[in-house]
């Protein structure tokens, strides 16, 4: 069979998961010129490359459309319920590290926890006329955490596709869920991330979707071996 193992072709992640693939002994080559959006691997005949960007490899490896992928926990936990049904997290690659965090403006000085959050949205209605509002793209991931993990009901999504942080002095939303690397952005919108408000702590990862044709095929286990021992 033709195994295919999706890479970023784009953004923050592309470089290091060539590396990793190069350390791994499974140098890559563009198939047709530097633009093109097939690869291969030297020594490796049956495996094929596909450049994607981050956020269609987590798609793919959800649909089972491809073997492999490297792409972020988070886009991989935030595409899928019962992702560790379709997919295996065969290793941590060590870059592409964010945490996908709750955090609420600096001055509401008596929220440090989730279970204050829970206090303020349980009075937000009666208090403001209308829900606490959670700017996010990560719609999955805040629900699991507010509604299942804290038993936090009343609060109203606000999908936000960009600038996330700015929700909250802009009015569209009281408090946000986004990811964080640096914390920079979130200071500069003098947001503070709560006590146990980290969601997530996501980084790159290789990816296998769990196919049954994959237990008869040595150069699946033979891609996750040349990885590990890589990192
Ligand atoms: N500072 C950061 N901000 C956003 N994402 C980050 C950061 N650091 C690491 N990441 C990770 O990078 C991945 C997203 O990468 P990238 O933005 O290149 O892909 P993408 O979402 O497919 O791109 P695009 O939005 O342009 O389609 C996510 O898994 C995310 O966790
Ligand atoms: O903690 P920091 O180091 O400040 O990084 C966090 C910021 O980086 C990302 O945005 P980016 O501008 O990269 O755009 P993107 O969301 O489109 O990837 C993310 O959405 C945050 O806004």
């Amino acid at each position: 069979m033709t195994i295919t193992i999706a890479l970023p072709s784009k953004g923050r992640m592309k470089d290091d998961a060539s590396a990793i693939f190069e350390r791994a002994g499974m140098p890559i080559s563009a198939v047709g010129n530097d633009r093109s959006y097939r690869g291969r691997v030297e020594g490796w005949d049956n495996v094929e490359i596909a450049f994607l960007s981050a956020s269609e490899i987590s798609r793919e490896l959800g649909n089972g459309t491809v073997d492999f992928g490297v792409t972020g926990e988070d886009l991989m936990r935030e595409g899928f319920a019962e992702v560790d049904k379709r997919v295996e997290f065969c290793a941590r690659l060590g870059f592409g590290h964010a945490d996908v965090v709750v955090a609420v403006p600096e001055i509401w000085l008596d929220v440090e926890t989730m279970a204050d959050l829970g206090d303020v949205a349980a009075d937000f209605r009666a208090r403001h006329g209308r829900r606490l509002a959670i700017a996010t793209k990560y719609w999955r991931l805040t629900q699991q955490f507010f509604s299942s993990q804290h038993g936090i009901q009343l609060y109203r999504i606000v999908e936000s596709l960009g600038a996330t942080e700015g929700a909250p002095a802009s009015g569209s939303a009281d408090i946000i869920v986004d990811i964080t690397s640096t914390g920079s952005t979130l200071r500069a919108n003098h947001l503070k991330v709560l006590k146990d408000g980290i969601i997530l702590h996501s980084e790159a990862c290789l990816v296998r979707a769990c196919k049954g044709s994959h237990a008869d095929e040595p150069a699946v286990q033979a891609i996750i071996e040349a990885v590990r021992t890589a990192l």
